[in-house]
């Protein structure tokens, strides 16, 4: 093995001088693949995939020839460690292109199906027209139909792939020198703890859910009777106001604790102002260089998709930010449609950009996140900010604000119903990827353990029978396009640490669901001083330059919450909290 520190200096130096061409080229292919879903345009994505990983392996195996545990220079040794980790790029080529030929075709299928109505008349995509109809319906059949219809049309013709797929991510993981593809997931996290710490948090975190559940539950009672909801079973899944029941925003107007007090929705008004997609990309820019924080590029306003096309063209409409890796151009491809929703996820779009921004300067094997929790947190902190009435009322989204304990709880159980409602959905998504990955969940059972963890996790029932030959994982992005979801369970956790460590900085005293740091360039250059780093140094240093601790807590989610906490307990003092009629189901009643 190599030891000699000049050659590992001028093999870092030619990795980073060859990568950013490559990884231009990359994007670029499949930039116009996610922008105009063609087999022309799928074949050259595939190829220049093939060339970045036939680059990835050449500098992996190399990289190996390094001993890097005899350099005491801590940022050679960690450059040498991450370029050594190839993931699918290790794979045999024919191997190699079944695999990204396999994603490509579930994520193909994914952005093209459709529910029909009246024998194929007229269909509906996800992207807005599906999606709009879980939010606005209270029609149980309707909504039923378009949960099936969506299910059949995604996640049931992908299910074949998907067991090919899992045995190719768990050949490339072990030729990586893990024993399953969850383990290589894990490893992201560099913490031999983490599935520990990520039960022991859930732990913590489960009464609040219990309690927002039960309190949810009994406020479906009143819309959807007592043949369609058991207040002591579990809730069925189409009622929630989103396809996959991870966010229960939608119902707000359903289970709004106060209705006389001023409900917080900003969409009315958005829609009154006539906004469009390129002001609120612009308003949540603004926010951002409040702060003292790089803004958006000429290039990414020129470059950017911010709505769906309206030729018809098929795209990737799930939002996504890209880093083209030449340190100029950056982008966020998202099909916008005019509500608060949107607003809160263009926030979250845009701290991936500013991340990107931050460490563009660092070596390429550092041009990360301290861990993928990071990436998915920023933006979402600084919507913790915009979120709040007293800010939306800054910026005309809210006519009047008032200060009373109604429209604080009103307030806070509306961030519950995304904040706390999506805890259990991001931690079963891959306690079941897992467990299929390392062989727990056999292929012939997918769908009955999926359904097993959505109860006992979520305390969801599916509203019409399910079989194995369903495939509902396949009907949530993430799932047929190869992107771990334990990301976001760790980024809302941590975002609240974040948000409480910017609010001290920023000098805001009183209830922290009170603070917004908007303009508080101290609290913005404590949040760049840690994007900066990039991956370059352990995430728990990252955590530390912020919050001054070093681990994952939800001590400060659980402040952000008390008073709702305090005030559900009252609430559901005659509530039976979770659902010990677990064989209840609504399509078996009379
Ligand atoms: O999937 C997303 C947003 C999309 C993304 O920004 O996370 C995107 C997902 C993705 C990953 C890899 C390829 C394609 C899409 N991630 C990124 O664009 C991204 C960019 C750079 C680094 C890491 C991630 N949100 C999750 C849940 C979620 C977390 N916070 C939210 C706030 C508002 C709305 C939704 C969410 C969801 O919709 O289920
Ligand atoms: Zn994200």
């Amino acid at each position: 093995k190599i030891t000699d520190i000049k050659k590992a200096e001028e093999f870092l130096a030619e990795f980073n001088d060859t990568s950013e061409e490559i990884i231009y080229k990359y994007n670029d292919a499949y930039w116009k693949y996610n922008t105009n879903i063609t087999d022309y345009n799928d074949q050259l994505q595939q190829k220049a995939y093939l060339q970045w990983a036939n680059h990835s392996k050449e500098f992996g195996l190399r990289a190996q020839q390094f001993d890097k545990d005899a350099f005491q220079d801590e940022s050679i040794r960690r450059q040498l460690e991450k370029i050594s980790l190839i993931g699918s790029a290790a794979l045999p080529k024919t191997d190699l292109k079944e695999f990204n030929a396999i994603i490509s075709k579930m994520e193909t299928i994914y952005s093209v199906a459709k529910v029909c109505w009246n024998g194929d008349q007229d269909c509906s995509l996800l992207d807005p027209d599906l999606t709009g109809i879980m939010a606005m319906s209270r029609d149980y059949k309707e909504l039923e139909y378009v949960w099936e219809g969506w299910r059949n049309a995604s996640g049931r013709t992908m299910r074949q792939d998907y067991i090919r797929y899992v045995e190719l991510s768990n050949e490339a993981a072990r030729l990586n020198g893990f024993p399953d593809n969850g383990a290589l997931w894990r490893s992201y996290y560099d913490t031999k703890t983490f599935e520990a710490d990520i039960e022991r948090i859930y732990k913590e975190l489960q009464p609040l859910y219990r309690n927002l559940h039960a309190y949810v539950r009994r406020k479906l009672l009143d819309t959807y009777g007592q043949n369609h909801i058991n207040t002591k079973g579990a809730i069925p899944a189409h009622l929630l106001g989103n396809m996959w029941a991870q966010s229960w925003i939608n119902i707000y107007d359903l289970v709004v604790p106060y209705p006389s007090a001023p409900k917080i929705d900003a969409t009315p008004t958005m829609l009154k102002q006539k906004w469009n997609a390129t002001h609120m990309f612009h308003i949540a820019d603004e926010f951002f260089t409040s702060l003292n924080l790089i803004p958006m590029p000429q290039e990414f306003w020129d470059k950017s998709m911010m709505t769906k096309p309206e030729d018809g063209r098929a795209v990737v409409c799930h939002p996504s930010a890209w880093d083209f890796g030449n340190r100029k151009d950056f982008r966020i491809k998202m099909c916008t449609v005019v509500n608060m929703d949107d607003l809160v996820t263009i926030h979250h779009e845009m701290g991936h950009v500013e991340y990107f921004m931050q460490y563009k300067d660092q070596p390429v094997p550092f041009r990360d996140g301290a861990n993928p929790g990071f990436h998915e947190a920023i933006g979402d902190v600084l919507a913790l900010s915009v979120s709040t009435p007293k800010h939306l009322k800054e910026i005309g989204l809210l006519e009047k604000v008032d200060d009373n304990e109604a429209s604080e709880i009103n307030f806070l159980l509306k961030m519950a119903l995304d904040k706390i409602a999506f805890l259990p959905f991001a931690y079963l998504m891959d306690q079941w990827r897992w467990k299929v990955f390392d062989g727990r969940i056999s292929s012939t059972e997918y769908n009955k353990q999926w359904w097993n963890l959505r109860l006992k996790y979520q305390g969801l029932c599916s509203p019409t029978p399910r079989t194995e030959k369903d495939f509902d994982p396949g009907a949530k992005y993430h799932i047929p396009s190869d992107v771990s979801y334990i990301r976001y369970f760790v980024s809302f956790v941590i975002q609240f640490q974040f948000h409480k460590a910017m609010c001290d900085k920023a000098g805001h005293t009183g209830p922290l669901h009170k603070c917004d740091v908007y303009k508080s360039k101290a609290a913005g250059d404590l949040m760049a001083d840690m994007m900066s780093l990039g991956s370059s140094k352990p995430w728990q240093d990252a955590m530390e330059k912020i919050t001054g601790q070093r681990n994952m807590s939800a001590e400060s989610l659980l402040e952000y919450f008390q008073p709702l906490t305090t005030w559900l307990k009252k609430e559901n003092e005659n509530e039976v909290l979770g659902w010990p009629e677990y064989d209840w189901s609504p399509y078996l009643q009379p």
